[in-house]
This record gives structure tokens, C-alpha cells and sequence, in this order.
């Protein structure tokens, strides 16, 4: 059965204070408790998407609704959205103030006037999921950058959002880094069964860790369904400035242009070899 939708946009038309059209009439929905990721050129809509999610950006026409209702742009309503809807922007100095680590993460949380020990709870929790439990009483402006993202997205963790919205959470972080803060979010996913919608531009990581994407071209919906079906569509992929993963693409090479005879597709390293086995196997069997 179909998971119901977290996330709901209807002809949303969102327009930036100098004229620019972001989101040109949007009708997509978000899965509730998949990871979505959001696709597109630079210039597509994907921030913007993500801060109208958010209430950040209004809608100038049209509406987002979350289960179903829409999202209420008063300051109350706001309020209680980012309780429900976290977001981690793309660069972390922007969503970084207070002076220490413990401080800033424990900053939305005073805004909602927990009892003390509550909130303590959560900011050691939260430390402790993102692996940042000694850099506690570090200043924000000491650390790294891969560091200060994962303070950021403590922060956000914090409030035990069930939408989580991540803007390039891989961007600028070490192999290791992006690996393992994927890794960590899909684990996170799975076992609270958070909604995660992420844009990036990180075509390798969406096999891996994404149930499905959407795909934005110019403020509008290029395609939105299975991450494997959208791979199927390659014609589409490439028309919105996308690649396949490059074990695909090697894959597609072997059968167009030297004449490999492989049954299937692979988006990820395990798939391939799965094929490439199989093919040895018949070539075995076969004697040749
Ligand atoms: N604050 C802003 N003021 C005016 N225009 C903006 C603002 N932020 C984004 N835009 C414009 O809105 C459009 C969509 O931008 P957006 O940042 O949402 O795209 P994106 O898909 O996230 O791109 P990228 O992959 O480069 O981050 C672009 O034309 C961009 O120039």
C-alpha cells in the first residue's frame, strides 16, 4: 500500500521580492516516512521548495498543505510548523549563532519553554545521535565546516521534527563525512519513521539512500515517482541537467558500445556486480 502524503503542493506559484519565479505552478506530493530526494539543474526551485515547505517562502498563488491541511503563514502557525518541519540549511553559518556548541543547539528548544531536564534530554540525545557530544562547550566559530553542519542539524534534531528538509546535506563534507551523515539520516529515518525530503546534487547517494525523487526544471515538475524509475527515464535525466550514478552509466556503455550482453540495470556498485556475476555464471554454464 501507498504511503500517505506528508507534503502536498497545488499549483504553487512562489515569486522572490525582486520578481523571480521560483516555483511556477507546482503540483508534487511528499511520501510520508520515505526519503525523497529533489532534483534539478542550479536554478531549478529545490531551496526555494524547501523554504515554502517551511513557511519561509509564502506562496503568491496556490498552497502547500501538510496532512492534508494548509499551512497557516500567521506567526502562531509558524510557529507551530518548524516544531513539526525542521530544516537544515545548505550552509551551516547561517543557521549558527549562539556562542558555544550546547548553546546553539539548545536555542529553538528554549524558544518552546520546555522544562529544563526536557531539555537537556533532547540536546544530549540529539549530540549524541549526530556523533558531536565532545565539541559540547567548543565555540561555534572553532569548528570545521562538516562540524558545524552536524551542530546545525543537532539543532534541528532537537525538536523531534517528523518533516525533516535538508538542503545539500552532502555539500562541502569529505567522502567520509557525506557518507556517513546519509548513512546516519537513513537510519534515523527508518527508525522513527521521519518524512526526509533532500535536495542535492549528489546523483550517487540517491540509489543508495532515497525511496524517491522529484525532479525540478525551471519551477515545475519534470517527474516525480520511484528514484528507479526515474532512472529509467534517462532522456529526462539528462534533459534536466542530471547524470546517471556512474556505475549506471558504465553499464549503459558496456551494452551500447561494446556489445555486452547484460540483462538489467545497476544504479549502485552491489547491483552491478550482481549482473556482471550472473553473466559469468552463464558464460560457465555455457562453456564459453
Ligand atoms: N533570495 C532570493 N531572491 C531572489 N531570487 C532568488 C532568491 N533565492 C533564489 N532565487 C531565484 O529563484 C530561482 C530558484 O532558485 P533556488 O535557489 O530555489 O534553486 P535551486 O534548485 O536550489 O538551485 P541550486 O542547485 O543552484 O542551489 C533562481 O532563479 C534563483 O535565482
Amino acid at each position: 500500500m501507498a504511503s500517505p502524503n506528508m507534503l502536498r503542493t497545488e499549483a504553487l506559484r512562489c515569486v522572490w521580492p525582486d520578481g523571480t519565479v521560483a516555483l511556477d505552478g507546482l503540483d508534487l506530493s511528499i511520501r510520508a516516512a520515505q526519503v525523497t530526494a529533489l532534483l534539478g539543474g542550479n536554478g531549478a526551485g529545490k531551496s526555494s521548495l524547501l523554504l515554502s515547505f517551511n513557511g519561509i517562502l509564502k506562496p503568491r498563488s496556490g498552497r502547500v498543505l501538510l496532512r492534508d491541511q494548509p499551512l497557516d503563514h500567521s506567526a502562531n502557525g509558524l510557529k507551530v510548523l518548524r516544531q513539526e518541519v525542521g530544516i537544515l540549511f545548505q550552509n551551516p553559518d547561517v543557521q549558527l549563532f549562539a556562542s558555544s556548541v550546547y548553546e546553539d543547539i539548545s536555542f529553538g528548544l528554549c524558544n518552546l519553554g520546555l522544562p529544563e531536564p526536557e531539555a537537556r534530554r533532547r540536546i544530549e540525545a540529539a549530540m549524541e545521535l549526530v556523533g558531536i557530544t565532545a565539541l559540547a562547550r567548543k565555540p561555534v566559530h572553532h569548528l570545521s565546516f562538516g562540524q558545524k553542519k552536524r551542530v546545525a542539524l543537532a539543532g534541528v534534531l532537537a525538536m523531534e521534527p517528523s518533516v525533516l528538509l535538508l538542503d545539500e546535506p552532502t555539500a562541502g563534507l569529505d567522502p567520509k563525512g557525506a557518507d556517513e551523515i546519509m548513512r546516519f539520516i537513513r537510519e534515523l529515518q527508518r527508525s522513527s519513521a521521519m518524512t526526509v525530503v533532500v535536495a542535492t546534487h549528489d546523483i550517487e547517494m540517491v540509489p543508495l539512500f532515497c525511496d524517491r525523487a522529484c525532479v525540478l526544471d525551471r519551477g515545475r515538475v519534470l517527474f516525480e515517482g520511484e528514484v528507479a524509475s526515474m532512472f529509467e527515464h534517462r532522456d529526462l535525466v539528462r534533459q534536466a541537467g542530471l547524470r546517471l550514478p556512474r556505475i549506471a552509466h558504465l553499464i549503459e556503455i558496456l551494452v551500447t558500445k561494446d556489445g555486452f550482453d547484460l540483462t538489467g540495470t545497476a544504479m549502485t556498485i552491489s547491483a552491478a556486480r550482481k549482473i556482471l556475476k550472473s553473466m559469468k555464471e552463464e558464460r560457465e554454464l555455457n562453456g564459453t
